[in-house]
């Protein structure tokens, strides 16, 4: 019997661009990053206030593009800062809504994806959803325990990428992700490592601007006393102290670029400092491989390296040189995020799990 094929709008929108994809089934027959122009962008006070703009733009691409849209049988985004919920495809709702446009855990591009996602399909009357936001929350009670009261750990990394990549692989191996335990380090412009027990992301540094290794662009963990010295020390600004954590931390702070293949460059031309801080980068997230091993009591049926640093050949190295010995390195180079967002809704639609309910806001009585 021939399979019913259903096709997919994907919307992934980044600060600077929104990357879509059209999918039929897994295959994917579109893909493209429209680039925005950064003084375009800068018109509007808040990203959210951005939709509108994204939204003419991603129909005149796929019009460009000859993609009937009457055809789609749903839209899928990425979802964004929203409140903490477990893994897996979401239908958009109205309190979703509500918390994407308010920012509920902060600014994001992302916020977008759910709000795009569903202005396209309810103009088709198509269902919308959005398949493992950045919030996605699994953490065992114990790792939520930061050590300072007024303050518990959160949950907030690369969910999409890094729950697409585990499932991957463990088909890979002939089992499914609720069958293995793998660490999973997404290493891009910003570096996560999640403890996945059994389908389950138990332990994960908050990649946004908490903790972890630093990467290309953020600070990661830093001293705190020293930190709240410099806080107090009358000569920054909230903002610029963010900014130096976020955005101007890591690679762009020590050596003024984010760009990996750059440093490389640099260290082919004999630059020691260069050297030092990109052995320091792959140091510190193998350590968090140690960490989340010891998280995992060592049961660890593999170790996974993705996103754009894993193309990094002697970065890779350096990682596994430290980490081998705990289980297999399984290098995944790059992120596949618009496939893993037509792959969530496509779970969904084909009827092999359910869309998740979104929770509503609690009511309080005063
Ligand atoms: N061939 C390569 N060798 C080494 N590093 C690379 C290579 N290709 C890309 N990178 C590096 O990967 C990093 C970007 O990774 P990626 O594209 O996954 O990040 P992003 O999508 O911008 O951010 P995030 O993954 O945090 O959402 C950059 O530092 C880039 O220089
Ligand atoms: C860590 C959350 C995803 C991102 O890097 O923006």
């Amino acid at each position: 019997m021939q399979e019913h094929s259903f096709r997919i709008l994907v919307i992934n929108p980044g600060s600077t661009s929104t990357k879509i994809g059209v999918f039929d089934n897994e295959r994917s027959i579109l893909e493209k990053t429209i680039r925005h122009d950064t003084e375009a962008l800068r018109a509007y006070k808040k990203i959210i206030d951005q939709y509108e703009f994204r939204k003419q733009t991603i129909l005149e691409t796929l019009d460009h593009e000859g993609i009937n849209i009457s055809k789609l049988d749903a839209v899928c985004g990425r979802g964004g800062l929203l409140r903490p919920i477990e893994g897996g495809t979401y239908a958009v709702n109205e309190a979703m809504l509500q918390d994407l446009k308010r920012g509920y855990s902060g600014q994001h591009a992302s916020n977008l994806g759910g709000i795009l996602a569903h202005e396209i399909a309810s103009a088709l009357n198509i269902p919308a959803f959005i398949v493992d936001p950045v919030v996605v929350d699994e953490l065992d009670p114990i790792a939520r325990v930061s050590g300072f009261s007024l303050i518990e750990r959160r949950s907030i990394f690369h969910a999409l990428n890094q729950k697409a990549v585990a499932r991957r692989v463990a088909k890979q191996m002939g089992k499914t992700y609720e069958e293995v335990n793998f660490i999973v380090a997404h290493m891009g412009g910003g570096i996560t490592v999640g403890a996945h027990q059994r389908g389950r992301v138990i332990d994960v540094n908050n990649g946004l601007d908490g903790e972890g290794p630093f990467s290309p662009e953020r600070a990661g963990t830093v001293p705190a006393g020293d930190l709240v010295s410099l806080c107090f020390s009358g000569e920054y600004y909230r903002e610029e102290i963010m900014r130096m954590l976020v955005g101007g931390g890591g690679l762009v702070g020590y050596l003024g670029t984010n760009d990996a293949v750059k440093v490389e460059k640099m260290i082919e031309n004999g630059d020691e400092k260069a050297k030092l801080i990109y052995s320091a980068m792959a140091y510190q997230v193998a350590k968090e491989i140690g960490a989340a091993s010891a998280v995992l009591s060592g049961k660890v049926d593999a170790i996974i390296l993705t996103g754009g640093l894993a193309y990094g050949k002697q970065f890779v190295k350096e990682i596994a040189d430290r980490v081998q010995w705990i289980a297999d390195v399984i290098v995944q180079p790059g992120e596949n995020e618009l496939q893993a967002l037509a792959e969530g809704a496509l779970r969904v639609l084909r009827g092999e799990e359910e869309a998740k309910q979104y929770p509503q806001a609690v009511k309080t009585t005063v």
